[in-house]
């Protein structure tokens, strides 16, 4: 996170996600490698995301991500991915809302109710002061206002 908009390729190796098509059931396998040689980390998320059915049970991210040892190449660690996901694409969110932004916002209005709506619902309510919240009253959340 901490090199996030750094885009120095000496510093951080981070291609384009590659994505295949998993097209009989609406999904995608993502990979996402990168290697900070300064820091020592060399890892990879795997991810797969679906458009689920409506009503489905099914979560629609799923992912892991593999940590290796540089120099020898084995695996190091292998973490929970989704957990790491709704961290970071919440808090990368709130970095785009602090830069853009205008300065007297007050009302948070969440769509959804799944992970990331949570996760995101935690970051900007962490980072950020409003004098409305508003989302689905599946999210249920302690100053969360709903609209059906
Ligand atoms: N850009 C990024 O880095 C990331 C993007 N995402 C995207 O964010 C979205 C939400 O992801 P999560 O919160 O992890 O998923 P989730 O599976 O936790 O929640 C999805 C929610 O959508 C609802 N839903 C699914 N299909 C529906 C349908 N056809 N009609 C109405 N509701 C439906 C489910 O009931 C659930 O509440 C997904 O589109 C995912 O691909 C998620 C993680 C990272
Ligand atoms: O980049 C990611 O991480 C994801 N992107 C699309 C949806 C699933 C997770």
């Amino acid at each position: 996170m901490g090199k996030f908009s750094k885009r120095d390729s000496s510093e951080i190796i981070q291609p384009v996600r590659s994505v295949v098509p998993i097209q009989p059931y609406n999904g995608f396998l993502g990979v996402m490698p990168s290697y900070v040689a300064a820091d020592g980390i060399l890892c990879t998320k795997m991810v797969t995301f679906y458009q689920r059915a409506e009503g489905s049970s099914l979560p629609s991210t799923q992912a892991t991500v593999l940590l290796f040892h540089p120099e020898r190449g084995h695996i190091t660690a292998i973490m929970d991915g989704e957990a790491i996901t709704a961290k970071r694409t919440a808090a990368v969110s709130a970095i785009s809302a602090k830069l853009l932004m205008p300065a007297l916002s007050e009302v948070l209005c969440i769509l959804g109710s799944g992970q990331q709506a949570k996760s995101h619902y935690d970051v900007f309510t962490n980072v950020f002061k409003f004098k409305e919240e508003w989302g689905s009253k599946t999210l249920s959340q302690p100053n969360l206002c709903w609209r059906s």
